[in-house]
């Protein structure tokens, strides 16, 4: 999509609006008229001038319905448009890849959804009828100063053109400078986002002095942009801007109408109409570096809505999964590119089995988790649920048929029994609370004073545990055929963890079960033990064949066998 064509809904509006402003801006410049006639029939003592100012007072109440009928319209369908735009790009940016996010930054995603999208109602609600003000009203005040007397008028149009080739002087560098100035803009706006979600780890470590260096640093460079830039051409805009205002015009054309009146070949009353009117042809050019520059910041935040609108996502397929067996075939991946994860990766998780993935920090476990739940894209190979590629699976589909746990749980700061029902909206209370009395939470939010309808992380504030246990009442609830579970338990206390692997026990029952853990104990009964080391499965097995094995499985267990005994010495 072009920026050309994100306007194209309102087009008819706009042009409609244009119009009334044209006609706007001729009824006005129409008062004007009148009253150089009013004031060239009183010089010429002709009287009966009640004609020409009720004409007048006609043009200027036409000129004023006319502009609220423009404003009215181009408010109108800016507001249709924020809101089409704001829907297109919530669609949009919930379906590109989380690569995508991370190749811009969130100073750059909101700076488009937000500050672009807010630019673009100065385009569509101001800056288009400002433009047609600014065109319109000189070129009406010059026809009719050219049927007056056509050398004064072509005299008064000297200070517009010396004006706006002295304003194109100072903007000759002014593309490259613009994009500059767009880039130190997005700079800050990372940098303030940067500065506030890290802010609380820097104070635990005694830096919060030096937290917002980063955003001193692109507000500094803004600054010495901007000064640079200004000073370089402050003298030529001031210039332009000079020579174009009302005295500076009127001493050109009475240097030359006083004389002309003087020698008989120009009449008083023709004077008066460059006096009220010559001024109005060159005062636009005072506001051609507002208007460009408002033009252009609305248009390329026009190409910026279009640019992440046009980023490609991958229509979600409407294959149906045969069944709920999930494999990975031949899978690599890396977040960076050159940089793999995982190679080479086949996995078959049969339904109604449970397999653990173990492996020492770092090998690639979550990320496996990851890119099952579609969070990324395989680089190589497949990962099918069924027999279907999930990427040709309606996301809807694949979230109903398998459930994660996942490391970093994020709670909406929304309800709790909004999100506990996230993946399942239509569950009713008892059907909710039975979900976190499983989960061991019910208590938890019974004792705060919202209860269910509480607020997290304002009216219920949650502990790493208590939100696990939270996103664990998430997955019972949605009650999906699959279960992934990435470190489910590495927040609790022991009596806890002893509690959610029983409830999970009881969930595991013809489901398919991927669970993640550092802790072999909790995975010993495993039907099935998947060693990853450095993004490649180097062992598998039963836990008693494992150990027989002696290899890396085997070494780990007894480091874990062996880390109470010392902590109890210690
Ligand atoms: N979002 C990310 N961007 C870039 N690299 C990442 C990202 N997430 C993980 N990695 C890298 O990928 C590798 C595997 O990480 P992963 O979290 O999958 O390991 P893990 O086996 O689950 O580790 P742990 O047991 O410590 O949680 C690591 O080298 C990690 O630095």
């Amino acid at each position: 999509m072009s920026a050309r064509a994100l306007l194209r809904p309102v087009r008819g509006r706009l042009i409609l609006a244009v119009a009334l402003q044209a006609l706007s801006s001729v009824s006005a410049t129409g008062v004007l008229v009148a009253m150089a006639m009013i004031g060239d029939r009183l010089l010429a003592g002709a009287g009966a001038v009640c004609t020409i100012a009720l004409a007048g007072a006609g043009a200027a109440l036409l000129s004023v319905l006319c502009a609220a009928a423009a404003g009215a319209l181009t408010h109108l369908a800016d507001t249709g448009l924020q809101l089409r735009l704001r829907r297109q790009l919530a669609s949009r940016l919930s379906r590109v890849p989380l690569s995508w996010y991370a190749g811009r930054g969130s100073g750059a995603v909101k700076k488009t959804v937000h500050d672009d999208v807010a630019a673009l109602h100065h385009l569509v609600a101001h800056t288009v009828l400002d433009v047609t003000a600014v065109v319109v009203t000189p070129l009406a005040a010059l026809v009719h100063l050219a049927t007056v007397d056509p050398v004064l008028a072509a005299l008064c149009v000297l200070p517009a053109v010396a004006g706006a080739l002295l304003f194109r002087r100072a903007m000759a560098n002014a593309g490259p400078q613009m994009a500059a100035y767009g880039r130190a803009a997005t700079e800050i706006n990372n940098a303030a986002v940067e500065f506030v979600d890290g802010i609380a780890v820097l104070k635990t470590f005694g830096r919060a002095g030096e937290a917002h260096h980063r955003y001193r640093r692109a507000a500094d460079a803004f600054s010495d942009f901007f000064t640079t830039w200004a000073a370089g051409t402050t003298a030529v805009t001031t210039a332009s801007q000079l020579v174009v205002t009302a005295p500076a015009v009127l001493l050109t054309v009475l240097a030359a109408a006083v004389p002309a009146v003087a020698a008989g070949v120009v009449t008083p009353g023709a004077v008066v109409a460059f006096v009220l009117l010559a001024p109005a042809v060159a005062a636009p050019v005072a506001t051609i570096g507002r208007q460009t520059q408002a033009l252009r910041t609305g248009l390329s935040a026009a190409g910026a809505v279009a640019d992440v609108l046009r980023t490609p996502v991958r229509t979600p397929g409407t294959a149906e999964p045969d069944g709920t067996t999930i494999r990975l075939h031949d899978v690599g991946f890396g977040y960076a590119d050159g940089v793999p994860v995982l190679s080479g990766l086949d996995l078959e998780l049969p339904p109604g089995t449970v397999t653990a993935l173990v492996g020492p920090s770092g090998a690639g476990k979550s990320t496996v988790a990851r890119l099952i739940a579609g969070l990324h894209e395989v680089t190589t190979g497949r990962i099918t649920v069924g027999g279907v590629d999930v990427r040709d699976l309606d996301p809807a589909v694949l979230h109903h048929t398998v459930g994660f746990v996942l490391q970093d749980v994020v709670l909406l700061r929304a309800s709790v029994a909004e999100n506990i029902a996230l993946a399942r909206p239509g569950a009713t209370a008892a059907q909710i609370e039975a979900a976190a009395r499983t989960a061991r939470i019910h208590d938890r939010i019974a004792a705060a004073p919202g209860g269910y309808r509480a607020i997290v992380g304002t009216e219920l504030v949650l502990s790493g545990g208590e939100a696990q246990r939270l996103s664990i009442a998430r997955a019972l609830l949605a009650d999906p055929p699959v279960l992934i579970l990435d470190e489910a338990t590495a927040y609790a206390d022991p009596h806890a963890e002893a509690e959610i692997q029983r409830a999970l026990s009881a969930l595991t029952a013809g489901r398919t079960m991927l669970v993640i853990a550092h802790r072999l104990a909790g995975i010993r009964h495993a039907d099935r033990i998947v060693v990853l080391d450095a993004g490649r499965i180097t062992e598998q097995g039963r836990h008693a064949g494992l150990l027989a094995a002696g290899g890396r499985y085997a070494r780990m267990w007894r480091a874990q066998q062996l880390t109470p005994a010392l902590e109890e010495t210690a």
